[in-house]
């Protein structure tokens, strides 16, 4: 029996896990569940899965979790980023999955890789701030590091698990190009936070679904790639495959294509690396080969897309300018979906913050996270202008 932190519990990722922890309860116990903004879903999840802990954003969170707790479950209340790091580091806990959004996730899965845990990592930003200290952690601390992400799950399906890197020539990290895929560049300006989460594929939550629409997600994933896989910005290519079915390639030195296919699910990624490396069933739905009608592949147009060319750019220049991209991004994603600019300010924005600031040496988790507020200050500052 392995014994389950779902950080995020209650949004997207936090939903799938949780679906296939419930069809295997002779395999999987929750230990703790965490919310930020959903106390009244996180009161749901306790009922039905019984945590012994669960974590709030703040000391009025944790009291209106008190006030609505009317099941008769008591689990112990922790809050903030130190109830985070506290329970991802429990000797009870034995798998850690990090779905939290955003940068906010950083302190807790760094947490978990100094524990030396299980990490089932959906949170890529942690990666993209913070690639090579985390890395480092998960080395150094012996945990072990199963991603969540389709495509690199694709990748980490498809890459032998002896000698990953011998005989790799790159890998082909597929991208569906979004919602406005089809539009024409001038319509963009127009386009609303309602059409930008509606993604063509998959259901998720709002912020990875804007950064699907400017494809700064396949940026945001060509980074995390880079760390997860140890590879040089000149092994990671992006291909747009408009329906998602292959969730990315490996392409060997013989010309050898491994491709892992399947469902828009993701149901499929996190039961991999729950159960890896065994494989259990869930309830997606079954995939049937002859109902495919045909598979798309294209490069993408960066003029379109200008967020991919700066995440390549930031992955060049080094993790502080890493850093920005992911900040600036987070609050630019914010203040378009609040209706403070318009969906194409939010590259504008992301280019003026890496030209405007000058990244420094980050040689610790702390100093990413001081740094990452800096971004969002200036970012703000730079909106409000
Ligand atoms: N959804 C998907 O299919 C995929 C998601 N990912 C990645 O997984 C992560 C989660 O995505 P997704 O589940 O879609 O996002 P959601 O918005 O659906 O869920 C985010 C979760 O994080 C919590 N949260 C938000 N802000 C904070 C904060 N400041 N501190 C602590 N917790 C916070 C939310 O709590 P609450 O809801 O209570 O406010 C919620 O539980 C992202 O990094 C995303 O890029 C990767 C691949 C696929
Ligand atoms: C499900 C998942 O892993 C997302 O990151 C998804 O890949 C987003 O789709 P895009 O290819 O449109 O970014
Ligand atoms: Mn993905």
């Amino acid at each position: 029996m392995k014994s389950v932190v779902v950080f995020g519990a209650t949004g997207s990722i936090g939903d799938s896990t949780l679906d296939i922890i419930a069809s295997h309860p002779d395999r999987y116990k929750v230990y703790a569940l965490s919310a930020f903004s959903r106390v009244e879903k996180l009161v749901g999840l306790t009922a039905k899965f019984l945590p012994a802990v669960v974590i709030v954003p703040t000391q009025e969170a944790k009291e209106e979790f008190i006030r609505l707790n009317n099941t008769g479950v008591f689990p112990e209340i922790r809050v903030g980023q130190d109830g985070l790091c506290k329970t991802a580091q429990d000797e009870q806990a034995d798998i850690v999955v990090c779905a939290i959004v955003g940068a906010a996730g950083l302190a807790s899965a760094y947490a978990a890789a100094k524990a030396g845990k299980t990490i089932l990592l959906a949170n890529k930003e942690v990666l993209v701030t913070a690639g090579e200290l985390f890395m480092n952690a998960v080395r150094a601390h012996g945990a072990t590091l199963l991603p969540l992400d389709s495509e690199h799950n694709a990748i980490f399906q498809c890459l032998p698990s002896q000698n990953p890197k011998q005989h790799l020539e790159k890998i082909i990290v597929t991208a569906s190009g979004g919602p406005f895929r089809q539009f024409s560049v001038d319509a963009l300006e127009h386009v609303t936070p309602e059409q930008a989460c509606k993604h063509p594929n998959w259901s998720m939550g709002r912020k990875i679904s804007v950064d699907s629409a400017t494809m700064l997600n396949k940026g945001l994933e060509v980074i995390e790639a880079k760390w997860l896989f140890d590879l040089s910005p000149e092994q990671i290519e992006v291909v747009i495959h408009p329906q998602s079915i292959i969730h990315s390639m490996v392409q060997f030195i013989d010309g050898s294509l491994l491709a892992q296919l399947g469902h828009h699910d993701m149901r499929i990624p996190i039961s991999y690396s729950l159960a890896y490396p065994e494989r259990i069933t869930h309830n997606a739905a079954k995939f049937d080969l002859s109902a495919l009608s045909q598979l798309d592949f294209m490069p993408p147009d960066l003029t379109r897309y200008p967020c991919l060319r700066l995440a390549f750019e930031a992955m060049k220049e080094g993790i502080g300018a890493c850093t920005v991209l992911n900040a600036s991004n987070e609050i630019a994603v914010q203040g378009f979906l609040d209706g403070q600019i318009k969906f194409t300010q939010i590259a504008q924005t992301i280019e003026s913050m890496l030209s405007k600031i000058q990244a420094p040496t980050l040689s610790s988790i702390d100093e990413v996270l001081v740094f990452d507020q800096e971004v969002r200050a200036k970012t703000q500052d730079y909106l409000a202008s």
